[in-house]
């Protein structure tokens, strides 16, 4: 059976109980109202985690020279390609293994800063009239402490309430959602045409993609979100 409209609405209020209930009303699709009358898209934002709120290279070589203080290491102007371990074993092919002990490490996602910026912009976003958004992260597949430390983290810097907004989950293609915000330059999963538009933020180990890189970009936090956002609403 659907739930009455009551109950969505009382749902949408205890999860976020700040948003404007009478912008929700309206919006019982994916429209509201503005000011003017006109119908408006409501927007749906995923925003990813490491790369993107969390500083994962920054706390990744901090805490690797901190264990391996005589290994050799890749600074970060100096990274390419995504995945840390395959630059590491390109390095010395031992200094794969050495890499992911610091992922695999007890409160490593917990103890990541935030990128500069980025929760304060997320949430603006989440008080945007017509907008849901949501952090869209992937686990390492080690689950010892990644997935509780990632909701552990969302809590820290956002609130016990915003934990409603977290989905964690290894495909993202699977997620609908209008844009995903992402550090990853190929998102790939099991559905070939994802509903989000992928947003490339710039990040250490993705700037030097040229032409290759068929995606808009974020460049920082600093950089317009808001337009980004504003384009997909029309
Ligand atoms: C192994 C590894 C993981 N990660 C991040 C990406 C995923 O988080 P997110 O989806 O929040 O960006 C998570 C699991 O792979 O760790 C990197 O950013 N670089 C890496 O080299
Ligand atoms: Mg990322």
């Amino acid at each position: 059976m659907l739930p009455s409209t009551t109950t969505r609405i009382l749902g949408s209020f205890l999860r976020d109980p700040f948003k404007r209930i009478g912008v929700n009303m309206s919006s019982s699709s994916n429209t509201g109202t503005t000011a003017s009358g006109k119908r408006r898209k409501r927007l749906r934002v995923l925003v990813d985690m490491d790369g993107v709120l969390a500083d994962f290279e920054g706390g990744f070589l901090r805490k690797y020279r901190d264990r391996y203080p005589d290994e050799p290491y890749i600074p970060l102007e100096a990274r390419r390609g995504f995945w840390v371990s395959a630059q590491y074993s390109q390095l010395r092919s031992d200094l794969c293994e050495k890499a992911i002990s610091i992922w695999e490490s007890k409160d490593f996602f917990s103890e990541l800063e935030p990128l500069p910026g980025g929760v304060e912009a997320v949430k603006e976003m989440a008080k945007m009239d017509n907008t849901d958004v949501f952090i869209c992260t992937s686990p390492i597949k080690h689950y010892e402490h990644c997935p509780r430390e990632k909701y552990a983290w969302v809590e820290k810097h956002f609130g016990h309430d915003f934990l409603e907004q977290v989905i964690l989950t290894r495909d993202k293609t699977v997620v609908s959602g209008d844009v995903l915000i992402d550090d990853k330059p190929d998102i790939l999963g099991v559905e070939p045409k994802p509903s989000w538009e992928h947003i490339l933020f710039t990040a250490c180990h993705n700037k030097h993609l040229g032409n290759d890189c068929p995606h808009r970009r974020l460049l920082s936090w600093d950089d317009d979100w808001r337009a980004v956002l504003d384009s997909k609403r029309k």
